[in-house]
């Protein structure tokens, strides 16, 4: 129980004092009979004297508001008959501006708006209510509700935070509040869904047992079918769960580092490809408009974004094809204007790649490694490699005209890497895949960037197989970047 006049506080007394004030706060402009106070104050026995210490309790708390009194603030404690009200703007009492702040959040349609609002309310707590003044059991009857009140608004506000797409960044607030409040079935989802959408599909449907286990085992219960229903759409993958497609705010609205990812897991420090405020014009329309970001050694970086938003363009900058209007770029530390020297540290493969289907995979790869400079021997040995890795090699001798789309797609990823790139750009490697050889290619792709400790930018629409193999995804629309996530997986 602390109160603040500006920057001072004032010295509301001992603990009985500070109890009769935190009464009054949250009874502001309500009177309140001395018998409630000392009944509060002494819940069993009280006193004979209890009211009139009441009384002189009372008298000090005034003083105390006088000698603070800057003139900002006009809270007064007036006397009617034998009961006592504090005069003064609920909105300068925590728990009153608590509830305020909520029942706006409640209003916002914004889902970013409500979860600042629902964030800031619950930054006014600072531990359980009137613990410093009072018996839990007291507290309980004078902030009756309080405490639920507080939970809604973080489960409300962790709803909404995977409504906005940010399962990766809440998936530990999670955890510990299911720690904490194993009963509450609504954190249990929030955590299964906010796992699934990690990738963690296993940890998901381990929270679910867990929370099946503890409840039959505590209070004999079955889960709720919300906790059911959703076990039961994991298991087969529902679309439903997958993460919307969200639109955020405006990037102007973010903070610049937001894009540089400031990671937890252990991927190297060092940036392989930087974009500083990158920009193509085509006629009077940007394609790409004031893009900035960077990948490190290791990353799985998606571009993702409807149809036109600029991600072929980006990726078509960063292998030098097109040349932007404005910015720069930089692979391995080499700009982008040093064009032969940056073409050795990437490999591309483009969004419409043509092949030879006349040639088997094993001379394409062969004639590849040729053109970067590597003799015969080394090249055949090089592309006997690099199908073993894409997992082509018993298909090395036929020819590419007998090949699958996805075996084409994992030629493609072979040839970019022929040169033993640091960086790899992969336009749409998924396109045109059905969705289980889209996940063997993505699958694909993130494992040689982790076994190679090489960067791979990859472009896509926004598709949930691709945010799982993703490291990081960024969001761009029209030109512009308007999100970027850390990934978990
Ligand atoms: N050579 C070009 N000349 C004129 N406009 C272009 C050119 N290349 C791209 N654009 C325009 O730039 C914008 C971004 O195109 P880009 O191909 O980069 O988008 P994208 O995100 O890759 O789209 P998609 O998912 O359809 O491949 C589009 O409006 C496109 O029409």
């Amino acid at each position: 129980m602390e109160a603040w006049e500006q920057k001072l506080q004032l010295d509301l007394g001992p603990r009985k004092q500070r109890l009769a004030f935190a009464i009054l706060a949250l009874h502001a402009n309500q009177l309140v009979p001395v018998e409630r106070l000392v009944d509060l104050t002494w819940p069993s026995q009280p006193p004979r004297t209890a009211q009139h210490a009441i009384h002189v309790r009372v008298s000090r708390l005034r003083r105390a508001i006088a000698d603070g009194r800057s003139g900002q603030n006009d809270a007064n404690i007036i006397t009617r008959g034998s009961a006592y009200m504090l005069k003064v703007n609920p909105l300068s009492v925590d728990v009153h501006r608590f509830r305020a702040v909520v029942t706006g959040a409640r209003q916002e349609i914004d889902d970013s708006v409500k979860v600042s609002l629902l964030r800031h309310a619950l930054s006014m707590w600072h531990g359980p209510p009137l613990a410093d003044v009072t018996t839990p059991d007291a507290a309980a009857v004078l902030c009756h509700g309080l405490e639920e009140a507080r939970l809604a608004a973080l489960e409300e506000c962790l709803d909404a935070e995977l409504r906005l797409g940010r399962h990766a960044a809440v998936v530990d607030e999670l955890t510990d509040l299911v720690a904490q409040h194993p009963h509450r079935q609504r954190f249990q989802a929030l955590l299964m869904l906010a796992l699934y959408r990690c990738g963690r599909v296993t940890d998901a449907l381990d929270a679910y047992r867990a929370a099946r286990v503890r409840l039959a085992d505590e209070q004999a219960l079955e889960p709720e079918s919300r906790l059911s229903d959703l076990q039961r759409a994991i298991l087969c993958a529902d679309p439903a769960l997958d993460a919307p497609f969200v639109r955020f705010p405006a990037r102007t609205q973010l903070p610049h580092e937001i894009w540089s990812f400031a990671r937890t897991d252990p991927l190297s420090d060092e940036v392989t490809v930087e974009v500083r405020d990158l920009s193509k014009r085509y006629g009077t329309s940007w394609a790409v408009d004031g893009i900035s970001f960077t990948a490190r050694k290791g990353e799985v970086l998606g571009l993702l974004g409807p149809n036109g938003a600029g991600k072929t363009t980006t990726l078509r900058i960063l292998s030098t094809v097109v040349t932007p209007t404005r910015g720069q770029i930089y692979v391995g530390g080499v700009p982008g204007t040093r064009h032969t020297e940056l073409r050795k540290l990437i490999g591309v493969l483009p969004e419409s790649a043509g092949y030879p289907g006349h040639q088997t995979g094993l001379e394409f790869l062969a004639y590849h490694g040729r053109l970067f400079g590597l003799s015969r021997a080394e090249a055949r040995e090089r592309a006997a490699r690099l199908l073993g890795q894409v997992g082509l090699s018993n298909r090395g001798g036929a020819r590419i005209g007998t090949y699958s789309r996805g075996m084409r797609q994992r030629l493609g990823i072979a040839r970019a890497l022929v040169n033993n790139p640091s960086v790899v750009l992969l336009d749409e490697p998924a396109a045109g895949l059905d969705p289980p050889g889209q996940r063997d290619l993505l699958t694909l792709v993130r494992t040689v960037a982790e076994a190679r400790g090489i960067t791979v930018v990859l472009s896509a629409h926004a598709l949930p197989e691709v945010e799982r193999i993703c490291t990081g995804v960024l969001i761009l629309e029209r030109g512009k970047l308007v999100s970027g996530q850390v990934m978990t997986t």
